[in-house]
């Protein structure tokens, strides 16, 4: 049953279209990310989702509620994740978590959530003082203090170094087992591979593709990539002319070719019968990071284009 159901949206500011024609369930429980170039439409997708913006067009419902009209019924289902602007530098992690919990007629409580996140030690220190990465977990305490079906993460760890990003992957593993359905706006793929059941990739204000990671990998361009370095060139055009090939790259004396099992087979083939030396012969699949790029390979025009 899906949770979140946007059908047609359509937002402008002035003359600008940042979302046009969208649709897009979530199921509940699901992992949902939206992923897509800067200036793609996201954040004002989720805003409209949060009944933060008010569309041009198109219907939204949060289980069931209309964000704009029923925001108090979509208040009580939808946990937002709050910026650092919003909070008070000098206010300490737990008067924090008190001043918010009084905003829910039956808030959770704060200590087990606190204790989840790791936030325990930090209770009398002031939002101010915090590592990014704590901030980021009280972001994450501050958006389930509702009790929500379903919360919005918004960049959650762009800010974060690699350890604190993992950490931060493992929590919304558990929030999302713990039953709550989530919307994640990130940039990363590899975070989104890990983390989302499905994904709808935003290019310009459209969604171009929808799908799990895998059924995006596997139905872009050049699901497989085939490198090895070369001793001698080969005959211009050899490489390009096998099935399924997609691309080949030369990186110096390395050779990155993009394709498929039929690419595969044909290269491995041709490099017994032609007794080829392609050295450091590796075969991976692409990532999400590949397909992404595959996806929006028109969507980024020079500066001022
Ligand atoms: N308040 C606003 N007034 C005018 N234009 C806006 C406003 N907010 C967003 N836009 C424009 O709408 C388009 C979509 O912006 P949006 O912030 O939704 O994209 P995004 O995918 O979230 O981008 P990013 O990844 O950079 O955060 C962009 O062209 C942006 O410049």
């Amino acid at each position: 049953m899906s949770i979140v159901d946007v059908q047609g949206l359509r937002k402008t500011y002035g003359a600008v279209t940042a979302v046009d024609d969208v649709s897009f369930t979530v199921a509940e429980g699901e992992v949902f990310g939206i992923l897509g170039p800067n200036g793609a439409g996201k954040t004002t997708v989720v805003e409209c989702v949060e009944g933060l913006r008010i569309p041009d067009a198109g219907t939204i419902r949060v289980a069931g509620f209309d964000p704009h009209r029923q925001r108090d019924e979509v208040t009580r289902i939808l946990g937002v994740q709050l910026q650092a602007s919003d909070l008070q530098p000098k206010l300490t992690v737990q008067e924090t978590l008190e001043m918010y919990s009084a905003f829910y007629a039956g808030p959770a409580d704060w200590r087990p959530l606190v204790e989840r996140l790791d936030l325990e030690e930090q209770l009398s220190r002031r939002f101010g003082k915090l590592s990014g990465g704590q901030k980021q977990r009280l972001f994450i305490a501050l958006s389930l203090l509702g009790n929500p079906r379903v919360v919005v993460f918004d960049e959650l760890t762009t800010a974060l170094d690699p350890r604190a990003r993992r950490r931060t992957w493992e929590l919304v593993r558990d929030i999302n087992a713990s039953g709550v359905t989530i919307l994640l706006v990130t940039h990363f793929m590899e975070e989104a591979q890990y983390l989302c059941d499905r994904v709808a990739v935003f290019d310009r204000g459209e969604v171009v593709a929808l799908g799990t990671p895998d059924e995006l990998i596997s139905s872009s361009a050049g699901a497989i990539v085939i490198s090895f370095r070369l001793s001698e060139p080969l005959p211009e055009g050899k490489l390009e002319s096998l099935p399924g090939t997609v691309s080949v790259a030369y990186e110096g004396a390395k050779v990155v070719v993009r394709g498929s099992d039929d690419t595969v087979d044909a290269l491995i083939s041709m490099i017994v019968r032609e007794r080829i030396s392609a050295q450091g012969l590796r075969i991976v699949d692409a990532t999400l990071d590949d397909a992404f790029l595959s996806i929006t390979a028109n969507a980024e025009a020079p500066e001022g284009s």
